[in-house]
């Protein structure tokens, strides 16, 4: 297949192929009034007026004359996309002010959403498809028409937008957003991808070869991060790595929003409300509910803090935390917690509810000082006497002026880590991560677990959360953790969540007798991690969160 050149308007038409259709192109379909806003069905796609696949039905003007009226959505979408390559922003923080100036309703929202999510999220395959299309590489494509294209590519291959609306509406977006010289180029090259199904595309561009290259780009996840996947799927009991396919498949799912009521004052009705609006009780942990309806801020309860968006697997080990007993000759005095690395304050504004609950107080503590002030904003509901907000450096948290003489009772490490288990909800990290990082990344997770140590409380509890099931991050670390510290005793972490849980998460769990601690090189590997526990995506709904827990030895022993 020859490729299309990118210049101006009228550079690509007329040769082989992408060209093409502008030859035997019949006037446009139905579908355009007033040019450059079609019309969508009741889940914010296109209308399908024509069929799709070969014999499409394109519009016979010259690109470079069509409209230049880009519909909203589709604006706020490159916006987005645009925002998050050239200037490395988030598509969660920068989108959805840009809805809201933009003021779409409700249905362009999730039209925008999902093609700006969607694009991020198939980079590989879309790129991959593209390169077939054009005759350069694509680093020498300006990057605006790239992401121009990406977003055209989402269209045809996976939102079900009619091929011709997909190509007018991205051309009209190109002309009014970056100007008439690619519009013909992009059009070119859109023809040529709207010339297959999707299905055709995967033969050509991943053959189902059975190897990782292969799935990487079928899945659209970079090949290191599907061994990764692979190998952490293998590492678990209950999970297999024959998995892999279903998990790569739940990382492209937009997930539901999950929620979870403190539990504070006014949280248990603002719960009750939001049930009563549509939002599903949820099955895994107390006081949550899951919401398919979009933006949760309009939700009753959200705006007072007393209803929050939390992962259910973030829910679980905060929970899990607190309900593990401590020794039984821990210190009686009130109970003293820290979240060593708490922003934007999730599972600190939870642990600190909890804390409320049972007469404890939690210090949450941030190295950013304004994420320290999203943490402080995300505690607003829980009582001021149960928490304080520090700003410092975990890794030197022993010589904070906050650190009480006989230090804390639990302890949470939630680290900074590669986020390979919440690839669904942040779409675009998934390329910007390298295996470069998983050195930095794990050296400070290391330092973090020894300071965390360095104060834990003698019977006190620490709990090692990533989200990330990456095993040099998650089981690794554990290994390590216990050979430096070999007084530590691992809890086991399985039967600690099926503690607070409501339903079976099939996690395994344990042998009976192992991980008591003792051994001066640790226990061994396979031992080690069966007490730690994994949730998946693709098994429980949650994110890949990661939770591994140890006790301090009791007064009067060495801490290790
Ligand atoms: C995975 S996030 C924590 C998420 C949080 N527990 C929640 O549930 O919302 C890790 C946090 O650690 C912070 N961090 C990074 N290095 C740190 C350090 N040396 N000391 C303390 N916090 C650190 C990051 O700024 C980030 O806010």
């Amino acid at each position: 297949m020859s490729g299309a050149s990118e210049g101006t308007g009228g550079q690509g038409r007329g040769r082989g192929g992408a060209g093409g259709g502008e030859r035997s192109g019949r006037p446009a379909a139905a579908g355009k009034g007033g040019r450059g806003e079609p019309r969508r069905d009741a889940q914010g796609r296109t209308r399908s007026r024509g069929r799709s696949g070969a014999g499409r039905q394109f519009s016979s003007q010259a690109p470079s004359q069509r409209s230049r009226s880009a519909d909203p959505a589709r604006r706020v979408a490159f916006e987005a996309v645009r925002a998050v390559h050239a200037e490395d922003a988030y598509a969660n923080l920068v989108l959805p002010p840009r809805i809201r100036q933009a003021r779409l309703d409700r249905r362009d929202a999730a039209f925008a959403t999902e093609l700006a999510y969607g694009t991020l999220r198939g980079r590989g395959l879309y790129d991959a498809v593209l390169a077939r299309c054009v005759d350069r590489p694509l680093e020498q494509i300006d990057p605006p028409v790239l992401d121009a294209l990406r977003l055209g590519a989402h269209q045809l291959l996976a939102m079900r937008v009619p091929a011709h609306a997909a190509l007018d509406a991205t051309v009209a977006l190109v002309l009014s957003e970056i100007g008439a010289g690619p519009s013909g180029f992009v059009n070119a090259v859109l023809r040529r991808v709207s010339e297959r199904p999707l299905e055709d595309w995967l033969a050509d561009v991943a053959p189902a070869d059975g190897s990782d290259a292969a799935l990487a780009v079928r899945t659209s996840h970079p090949v290191w991060i599907v061994r990764a996947l692979r190998q952490a799927l293998a590492a678990h009991p209950g999970a297999d790595a024959d998995q892999i396919e279903e998990l790569l498949a739940a990382d492209n799912a937009a997930p539901v929003v999950n929620l979870v009521a403190l539990p504070v004052d006014g949280g248990e009705e603002a719960l009750a409300r939001v049930i009563a609006d549509g939002a599903e009780p949820g099955p895994l942990a107390p006081g949550s509910a899951l919401h398919a309806g979009g933006d949760a801020s309009r939700l009753p309860g959200v705006r007072e803090g007393l209803v929050r968006v939390q992962d259910v697997g973030s829910q679980l080990t905060a929970r899990a935390l607190v309900a593990v007993p401590r020794e039984s000759d821990a210190s009686e005095r009130a109970e003293r917690w820290l979240d060593l690395c708490a922003g934007p304050g999730g599972k600190a504004a939870l642990l600190a509810a909890l804390a409320a609950e049972r007469g404890a107080t939690l210090t949450a503590n941030e190295l950013a000082p304004h994420r320290t002030d999203l943490v402080r904003s995300a505690l607003a509901a829980v009582p001021r006497e149960a928490w304080t907000a520090h700003t410092g450096d975990g890794r030197r948290i022993a010589d904070a002026v906050e650190t009480p003489g006989d230090g804390y009772d639990r302890i949470l490490v939630d680290a900074p880590c590669t986020g390979l288990g919440a690839l669904r909800r942040r779409p675009e990290s998934r390329w910007r991560r390298t295996p470069a990082d998983l050195a930095e990344l794990t050296g400070l997770q290391a330092e973090l677990l020894d300071a965390a140590v360095s104060v834990l409380a003698p019977g006190g509890v620490l709990a090692y959360v990533t989200c990330s099931p990456h095993v040099a991050e998650t089981t690794v670390q554990v290994q390590d953790l216990l050979r430096r510290h070999p007084r530590l005793e691992q809890v086991d972490a399985p039967a600690a969540l099926a503690e607070v849980a409501l339903a079976d998460l099939g996690l395994g769990g344990a042998p009976a007798g192992a991980g008591d601690g003792g051994a001066d090189d640790g226990p061994p590997a396979e031992e080690a991690t069966a007490r730690t526990a994994q949730l998946w995506p693709h098994r429980h709904g949650t994110d890949a969160m990661f939770l591994a827990l140890f006790r301090a030895p009791a007064e009067g022993q060495d801490r290790g």
